[in-house]
């Protein structure tokens, strides 16, 4: 080989030099709006629009607000939405009874959307954080998780939104077991085979919560954490086997949470090697872009590190080259604009 020269195996540039070749190498990378879900918060006081101090830009709504909100979004091209309920007048204890009852603000807000939005797939995060009074994602015993409980709560939690007329019921507790719980009470009420259980499989012990902690005033109060439910930050071989398990327990889709740091994870998912063959392959997996991750996204933009549009287009990129599906995202209702602009991913 000359050394002006180079092997003819190393030409790259040849194949993304006209903006369709390169779209040919970002095939599955295209952002569509079907993908995209919004998450939203709705609190008690049916009128409210609240500012989240640490989330700008996203706000809790009280259930008379959310035609308005929606409106122009579905308009857009909205096609998901995913509820959390951020209850504050209604009372909290150790076994979430509010999110069982009417005071519970996510069950209106279901029916209004059925109503209001026929097209619109409607998922509820299922939970027990914000309504309890510990603010821990299960039932506590002595001071420590009972699993059991828990999850037969969990599970009647999902069924109420089921019921409901939610889609997609998506538990994000982590307990042990819980998708199974869910999956026959979802049988048991005859919804089996029509609401979909979509599990925070992957769901790690992050710090990237922060805004949303602050968003649905779920955190857990007196000082303690989650570490003992969420998996641990370092730990691929436990995200496998609870993506493992939560496919095996009836799960229709799983998710990886946060995102940016995670990808390894969403590919684990999807790679199809000799270690990790169809792990989830029959899947769709989704990822959640945490409160955190937004929030890092917003401030760097609006300190000049970059654009905000090319920053947060490149970690959907991101997410979609490692292999997710569905994205959760608090950016939804400016993405809708950009894919409309028609100026991503070849014109970047
Ligand atoms: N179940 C949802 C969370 O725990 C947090 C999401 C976020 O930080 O955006
Ligand atoms: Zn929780
Ligand atoms: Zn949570």
């Amino acid at each position: 080989m000359k050394t002006n020269s180079i092997p003819t195996t190393s030409y790259l540039h040849s194949s993304f030099g006209h903006p369709v070749l390169r779209s040919w190498s970002e095939l599955n990378t295209n952002l569509t709006k079907e993908s995209l879900i919004y998450p939203l918060f709705i609190t008690d006081d049916a009128n409210a629009v609240e500012e989240i101090k640490s989330l700008p830009d996203v706000y809790r709504y009280g259930v008379n607000k959310l035609e308005e909100v929606l409106t122009p979004l579905v308009r857009k091209g909205l096609k998901s939405v995913i509820l959390f309920g951020v209850p504050k007048t209604a009372k909290k204890d150790n076994f979430g009874t509010s999110a069982t009852s009417e005071a519970n603000p996510v069950l209106p807000a279901i029916r209004l959307l059925r109503k209001k939005f026929s097209e619109l797939l409607i998922c509820c995060d299922v939970c027990l954080c914000a309504y309890t009074d510990h603010g821990h994602c299960g039932i506590l015993k002595d001071g420590e998780l009972e699993n059991i409980a828990s999850i037969q709560r969990l599970a009647e939690v999902a069924g109420t939104y089921a019921l409901a007329g939610a889609h997609v019921v998506a538990p994000s507790d982590m307990m042990d077991g819980r998708i199974l719980a869910i999956k026959n009470e979802l049988i048991r009420i005859g919804k089996g085979s029509k609401t979909a259980l979509m599990s925070y499989s992957a769901k790690f012990a992050s710090s990237f919560y922060g805004p949303f902690r602050d968003a649905a005033e779920s955190g857990v109060k007196g000082g303690g954490d989650r570490k003992c439910y969420q998996l641990p930050v370092g730990s691929r071989g436990l995200a496998r086997r609870a993506l493992q398990r939560d496919m095996a327990e009836g799960a229709d889709m799983v998710m990886v949470k946060p995102g940016g740091p995670y990808l390894d994870i969403i590919r684990d998912g999807k790679v199809t090697g000799k270690l990790t063959r169809e792990l989830c392959t029959n899947y769709p997996v989704a990822v959640y872009q945490v409160s955190g991750e937004y929030a890092m996204l917003w401030h760097g933009a609006k300190n000049g590190v970059f654009d905000l549009k090319v920053g947060v287009l490149e970690s959907l990129t991101s997410f979609y080259r490692a292999g997710a599906n569905v994205i959760i995202t608090y950016y939804t209702p400016k993405i809708l604009e950009w894919i409309d602009e028609r100026n991503y991913p070849s014109k970047l």
